[in-house]
């Protein structure tokens, strides 16, 4: 089966999180946090600030960068890693790009309707600062089966960034 490797940062305050509308490529027309796949000779760590800065313009410094976890998807030809962070703190201007339309969203408001249908079952937990490990198996855009753990200790980048 063919791996391919994402990042998925959620920019958030106490009660609001920062998504961005994918306008083009895998994902269009849902909102998402940012990310994308990770390049080679770069750790998780710089894809995830590398992928933030080219789709909202913002900076993020390593160490207010939270790895929360990870979420694999598969489909009947692909796997898709997909390591989470979350951050408070952030600098620059907050800009669309040409990927990205970005918006703050209250935690009540969030519009799980027009995301990624997963993302109702775990985005909750990153919210709340949980750490987690999920899995979900995909079959024609539709959940067929899934998985979703918290974790009680921080899952550690060390391993998977090794
Ligand atoms: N089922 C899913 N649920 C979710 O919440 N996020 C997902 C997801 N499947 C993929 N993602 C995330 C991972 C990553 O941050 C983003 C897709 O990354 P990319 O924008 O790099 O993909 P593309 O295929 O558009 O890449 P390029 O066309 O090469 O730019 O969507």
């Amino acid at each position: 089966m063919h791996t391919t490797h994402y990042t998925l940062i959620f920019i958030k305050t106490q009660n609001h999180v920062l998504l961005g509308y994918k306008k083009r490529g895998f994902g269009q027309q849902k909102w998402n946090g940012f990310g994308g796949k990770l390049e080679e000779n770069e750790t998780i760590s710089e894809g995830a600030i590398r992928e933030l800065f080219e789709e909202s313009n913002l900076v993020v410094e390593k160490q207010h960068l939270h790895y929360m976890g990870v979420v694999t998807y598969d489909d009947d030809v692909h796997r898709r890693i997909v390591y989470i962070f979350s951050a408070s703190q952030v600098e620059g201007d907050l800009k669309e790009s040409d990927e990205m339309r970005p918006q703050w969203f209250e935690f009540e408001n969030i519009p799980y309707h027009n995301m990624w249908p997963d993302s109702q079952f775990w985005l909750p937990l990153v919210l709340n600062d949980h750490h987690l490990q999920a899995r979900f198996t995909y079959n024609d855009y539709k959940i067929y089966k899934y998985n979703v753990e918290q974790l009680d200790v921080i899952p550690d980048l060390i391993h998977v960034e090794a």
